[in-house]
């Protein structure tokens, strides 16, 4: 706030930095506050500066990501795994069980034809349709027929995931494909792993395998029971395994409980979730081999012409962590996470296979489950390439991709593992397979990244839990237990009692569905997060522009201090001029301010020295006046009068001020011991002028000229003046306060100068004894003090001036040398004329010149 401080005392000025806006002075003239040079260093002590220098010196990078950013942003991961070609012996005793024996072999008399041709051109055939270049990409090749009959081209198909050889093994397999995924699983992110391929091309071996190499299944059972080395190993995991199946009805499609106490069940379909599934506690990884077992000895298979242990349905398999004794997780947490494998069946062709009958069925049924499975994957990718292209419901085709939606959608991650034969009469199977879903690896999984399983993340558990009421899982039995997939309480009312009937070892657990909507969650984090880094980068370049400003704002303080410094030194320098001038203009003025007195005539005797106190008396007390060249204290002329008589013939008093005479009383007396004639023949001895106002009298100049024809005789020389005046000025000028020495100098030589002349003037006066005027000439003025009246307007006086004028007019005390003018002209005035000796005459002109009257 910037505050006008006194004169008296500048340095209780304060300034702040940030002055309010009603604090900042409403104009711009008014006068800099006088800061000391002291007080902005002490200022800036009292101030803490703002650690700006602090805050730039932190580091920030320019893009910021966040730590999940390249976990929620994956591609849909495609592996790629060659079977080899298998000898005519190959031996399927290492092999789970048989499946149900209903399966035949194809009824069609011309189809076995056919198939024993195929047969015999598979075992002829020993050459290979597709290359494994490395482990990411293939080369296939078209059989020889093929490439000149159509002209077909080699292809490469490259971007794999990762490429399986013929050689490559079960535990390779799943190292690279599924431990993966089995340990996101474990963190609790859900995952799906899918098969494709043509049938016999080792789906199901890949999944099961066998009891000597067993597939990618049991191999994540052992592994998800397998305890961590830091934990007590008597602790066990849990978990709930559910296996069911869709085969192909008359109507439609049919789902199987595959799992030991599911045989029979009637499973529904409603959304996505299947009523009446059971779900399998598992404890170790034996008995979820046990259970993995049943399930493949109750699954549908069927020999086929490509196959003798063909798959005939869609088997899905769900892995769902229900607890753990050592982890401390509560339930909730151990059960949003599922991990589910598909293994579908191969598509068919049926040239190839003969198929006929319920075979026939069947392989329409796997083909149209491949076609909806694959066109809702299409419909995904060409969906985020164009998102103006509506999202394909294909998945309402059939029930795999029903139960899949979220995978189909993209809204959960998942892989695929394509299988392929790499027999040349298998090219055409392959080929079409490529070029069907190596598209798919383009296809992207953004923010479908699941909060990590953890007990910290309770904000986003709460959230999941108002999104979604938890379900009641029913449990029957320690190793069995029926689990009703996605029941609301109302269902379980009418349910409880049903599926293995042992009600008192229910155990009710709650669940939270896999399906919450942890993506938009994801989204508003990202989201959130971009915010905050635009913000932080908007403040940070604010910061930066505060910054400069702030240079700037210091230099020019440091540059006002040091003129500040500057200017309190002058300060001081012309203070000290200013005393020494008033004890000079004082002493000076004692001396020198003597009204200059230019006698004329044969009676003068003289000093030089003027005025008489009993001729010429002021009101001191009324009347202030200085030297106008002074321009100093105004002083009064008492104690300058001389004792000294004088004689004048014609007496003249100039005074002048610079500020208007504020005497109320102007007095004038003027006194003569012989009488003065005046025009009308009366003769006084005494002329008194007295004039009186109310107000200050405003004349710039009064003038007071008395003549006398005859010369008014002296009271000691008895010499006569013909003319007495008196003038009473005042300039009207401003009374500026004195502050320079040399001006003041300047007028008192000149007054020291005009005195000498006048001294001189008198002593030629005194010789020549002509002279018949006495002039006096006082030039004062008045400087007022500017300390004691600071900003006094300056006043014209024209018209008070005018009235004193008028006044002296009426006197008509000058009606006599008037009249001597209206006879300059004349004899007389000539014969005056005459009578003054030549001396005389030309110091009246040098008086003239000199006095400028
Ligand atoms: N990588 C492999 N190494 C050795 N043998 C394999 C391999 N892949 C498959 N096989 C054998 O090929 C035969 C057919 O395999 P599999 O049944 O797994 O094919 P599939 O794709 O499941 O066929 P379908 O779709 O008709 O069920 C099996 O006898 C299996 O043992």
């Amino acid at each position: 706030m910037e505050t006008k401080s006194p004169l008296t005392c500048p340095y209780s000025v304060t300034i702040r930095r940030n002055p309010s806006r009603k604090a900042r002075p409403a104009t711009t003239d008014t006068k800099p506050p006088q800061v000391p040079p002291h007080s902005s260093s002490s200022t800036a002590q009292e101030i803490p500066s703002f650690p700006t220098e602090e805050i730039l010196s932190m580091e920030v990078s320019e893009n910021p990501k966040p730590k999940f950013v390249d976990s929620i942003s994956e591609n849909l991961r495609v592996f790629l795994r060659v079977r080899p070609i298998l000898s005519s012996t190959s031996s399927d005793k290492d092999h789970f069980p048989k499946s149900r024996a209903k399966n035949a072999w194809p009824q069609n008399p011309a189809k076995k034809t056919s198939a024993r041709d195929a047969t015999t051109n598979k075992k002829k055939s020993s050459e290979v349709c597709i290359k494994v270049n490395d482990c990411h990409s293939v080369t296939l090749t078209p059989p020889m027929n093929l490439q000149e009959a159509k002209r077909v081209k080699s292809e490469v198909y490259e971007g794999f995931s990762h490429v399986f050889a013929p050689d490559s093994s079960q535990e390779e397999v799943y190292e690279k494909m599924v431990s993966p995924l089995v340990e996101d699983f474990l963190k609790g992110k859900s995952g799906m792993l899918a098969t494709l391929g043509p049938s016999g091309s080792g789906k199901t071996h890949t999944v099961f395998g066998s009891v000597r190499d067993p597939g990618i299944l049991p191999r994540t059972l052992r592994q998800i029971f397998k305890p961590p080395l830091e934990t007590d190993s008597e602790l066990r995991r849990a978990f709930s395994i559910s296996i069911f199946e869709i085969q192909s009805e008359r109507k439609g499609e049919k789902l199987f409980d595959l799992s030991p106490g599911g045989g029979g069940a009637d499973l529904t379909m409603q959304k996505s979730s299947i009523k009446g599934l059971q779900e399998v506690t598992v404890t170790d990884a034996r008995q979820a081999e046990a259970l993995v077992a049943h399930a493949i000895v109750n699954r549908l298979t069927a020999t086929t012409n490509t196959n003798s242990q063909s798959s005939r349905s869609q088997c899905i398999i769900n892995i769902r962590s229900v607890g753990s004794e050592f982890e401390g997780q509560d339930e909730h947490q151990a059960n949003s996470a599922v991990l589910s494998i598909v293994d579908l069946a191969g598509a068919e062709r049926e040239k190839k296979t003969g198929n006929q009958g319920s075979r026939l069925l069947e392989s329409n049924f796997i083909n149209n489950t491949s076609m909806v499975f694959g066109s809702c994957l299409r419909s995904l990718l060409e969906h985020q390439r164009n998102p103006k292209r509506p999202l394909q419901k294909h998945f309402q085709n059939s029930l795999l991709t029903r139960y899949l939606r979220d995978y189909m959608e993209g809204k959960k991650r998942m892989a695929l593992i394509l299988t392929v034969k790499s027999g040349e009469e298998d090219y055409l199977d392959t080929t079409y397979l490529l070029r069907q879903a190596s598209p798919l690896m383009r296809i992207r999984f953004d923010n479908v990244e699941e909060p990590p399983n953890v007990p910290s993340n309770k904000r986003q558990f709460q959230a999941l839990s108002k999104n979604k009421k938890p379900k009641r899982m029913k449990f029957s039995g320690a190793d069995t237990c029926g689990i009703e997939e996605g029941k609301t309480d109302e269902d379980d009312q009418h349910t409880t009692g049903e599926g293995c009937g042992k009600e008192d070892t229910k155990i009710f657990i709650s669940e939270i569905s896999d399906r919450a909507p942890l993506v938009s969650s994801s989204v508003d984090l990202e989201r959130n997060c971009e915010i905050w880094q635009n913000f932080a980068k908007a403040f940070w370049n604010t910061l930066k522009q505060y910054r400069e400003k702030l240079k700037v704002a210091e230099n020019e303080i440091q540059h006002l201090n040091e003129n500040l410094k500057v200017e309190k030194a002058r300060y001081v320098v012309l203070e000290k001029k200013l005393g020494g001038a008033e004890s000079c203009s004082n002493s000076s003025l004692q001396k020198s301010v003597e009204i200059a007195l230019v006698e004329t005539g044969t009676n003068v005797n003289h000093s030089g020295k003027l005025n008489r106190p009993d001729i010429c008396d002021f009101d001191k007390s009324n009347v202030d006046l200085c030297p106008s060249e002074c321009n100093s204290t105004p002083r009064t002329y008492n104690s300058m009068l001389t004792q000294d008589p004088v004689t004048p013939s014609r007496v003249k008093i100039d005074i002048s001020t610079q500020d208007p005479i504020t005497s109320s009383q102007v007095k004038i007396d003027i006194s003569t011991q012989d009488p003065v004639t005046s025009t009308q023949d009366q003769n006084f001895s005494q002329l008194k002028i007295d004039i009186s106002t109310q107000d200050p009298i405003t004349s710039s100049q009064v003038k007071i000229d008395i003549s006398t024809q005859d010369p008014v005789p002296s009271s000691q020389t008895n010499t006569a003046c013909d003319s007495l005046s008196f003038r009473v000025a005042s300039s009207g000028k401003s009374s500026d306060k004195f502050d320079s020495n040399t001006d003041q100098d300047q007028n008192f030589s000149q007054l020291q100068e005009s005195l000498a002349q006048s001294t001189s003037l008198k002593e030629d006066l005194a010789n020549t004894k002509d002279c018949k005027d006495v002039s006096v000439l006082n030039n004062e003025r008045r400087s007022a003090d500017t300390s004691s009246k600071p900003g006094k307007p300056r006043r014209r006086l024209l018209p008070a001036s005018s009235v004193l004028l008028k006044d002296f007019s009426t006197l008509e005390i000058d009606e006599k040398s008037e009249k001597r003018k209206e006879n300059r002209g004349g004899k007389k005035f000539y014969a005056e004329e005459r009578n003054r000796t030549q001396g005389s005459i030309s110091l009246l002109r040098l008086l003239n010149n000199n006095i400028g009257v």
